[in-house]
């Protein structure tokens, strides 16, 4: 059994953790710890974790957690894991970051897009991607882990074979992703709340998105050049929820059936990527609370493009079951172990 501490307690990449390590046989959570409530109980804020978790969180304490804890979960903003992941470099604790501060190799283009200090360069080296269907060997080997921003996650999982395979151009990529409000955390804001959510579509952060540099880094590596996308985000009135749909122009003469049989075999040996059948399309309903990203493929023989939907839960595949997902790579368990669930349907 490994123990396991998760920081950034009251937030909700923390308390799916919680719901979703409940299920876990191999990690025991041993302490929460919470910045803003250290001391009081997690459930005095969300009630339905009553009887799963009743321990007061605690303050952040680097000397404790190395001697009490094998796995950290940083369930943080931006800005956070960078400063306090490298204190635990002369552990054998392992972290893994779901912020966005270790994902991107420049220290440069960090600062250009999140406006913060970047971690250090010798931090940034050590972090593996954790991409799973990408990266997954090196994953198994990882002390420090960047876990995938959610919209990166369901574009490139939609996109790495058709780039691998050159069946798209790789510069004509256009990224449309619509998302719930849950991905913008558990703090009410003008952006995210009823009256600005409700019977609304908002495009938001359009050329600015913190997703954008993420999304051409690793595309990037796999077209083995540099490519530039064009990434738009949209609120929209739902709480759990990510679709990213894609367009490319097509570099091969190709059939719908063609492409989604190239899929289905890319992604056998990966138990969260389902691809469907020719003339069906994702929902994110149909991934609710799991740790699947579904996949739809059109071929558009007309226009000469190809259209992708790439479908997750944002908290689940796109942040905790992901991170849970490399967790048990890292410790050799079963990669789905804990997260098995069918998804929450309707
Ligand atoms: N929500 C989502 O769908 C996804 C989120 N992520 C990323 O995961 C991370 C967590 O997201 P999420 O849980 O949704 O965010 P939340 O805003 O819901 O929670 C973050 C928590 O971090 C703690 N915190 C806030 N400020 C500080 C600070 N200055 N120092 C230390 N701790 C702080 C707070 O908990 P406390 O005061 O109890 O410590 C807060 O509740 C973020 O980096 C987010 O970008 C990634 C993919 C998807
Ligand atoms: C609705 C909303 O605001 N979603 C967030 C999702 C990003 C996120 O959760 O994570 P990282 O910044 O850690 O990648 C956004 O689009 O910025």
């Amino acid at each position: 059994m490994k123990e396991v501490a998760i920081i950034g307690g009251t937030g909700y990449g923390a308390i799916e953790l919680i719901r979703l390590l409940g299920s876990h046989e191999y990690m025991h959570i041993n302490k929460i710890i919470s910045h803003s409530r250290y001391g009081e109980r997690l459930a005095m804020f969300y009630p339905h974790l009553t009887e799963f978790y009743d321990d007061p969180m605690e303050e952040l304490d680097i000397d404790r957690l190395k001697e009490e804890v094998d796995i950290i979960f940083f369930a943080t903003p931006a800005g956070v894991a960078k400063d306090i992941v490298p204190k635990f470099c002369d552990s054998s604790v392992q972290c893994i970051d779901l912020s966005g501060d270790l994902r991107l190799q420049s220290r440069k283009v960090y600062e250009t897009w999140y406006e913060k200090e970047a971690a250090p360069q010798a931090t940034l080296d050590n972090a593996i991607y954790g991409l799973p269907e990408m990266y997954k060997e090196k994953i198994r080997n990882a002390k420090v882990i960047s876990n995938p921003g959610c919209f990166p996650t369901s574009a490139l999982l939609g996109l790495i074979p058709a780039i691998e395979h050159q069946i798209i151009s790789p510069h004509s990529i256009i990224i449309d992703g619509k998302t719930g409000v849950s991905g913008a955390g558990g703090k009410a804001t003008t952006m995210t709340h009823y009256s600005e959510t409700n019977e609304n579509v908002k495009p938001y952060k359009i050329g600015a998105h913190q997703h954008i540099p993420e999304i051409e880094q690793y595309l990037s590596a796999i077209a083995t050049e540099e490519i530039k996308t064009t990434f738009t985000t949209h609120l929209i009135p739902m709480t759990r929820g990510l679709i990213c749909t894609m367009y490319a122009t097509l570099e091969k003469r190709v059939t719908t059936k063609e492409v989604i049989h190239l899929y289905q075999s890319y992604y056998e040996a990966h138990p969260f990527v389902r691809v469907r059948e020719e003339g069906s399309f994702p929902t994110t309903k149909e991934v609710c609370g799991s740790n699947f990203c579904d996949i739809g493929i059109h071929v558009n023989e007309r226009t000469n493009q190809i259209i992708i939907a790439s479908v997750i839960d944002n908290l689940v595949k796109g942040a905790s079951g992901q991170a849970i997902q490399n967790a048990n790579l890292m410790n050799g368990w079963d990669e789905d172990h804990g997260l098995q669930n069918i998804p929450i349907y309707p």
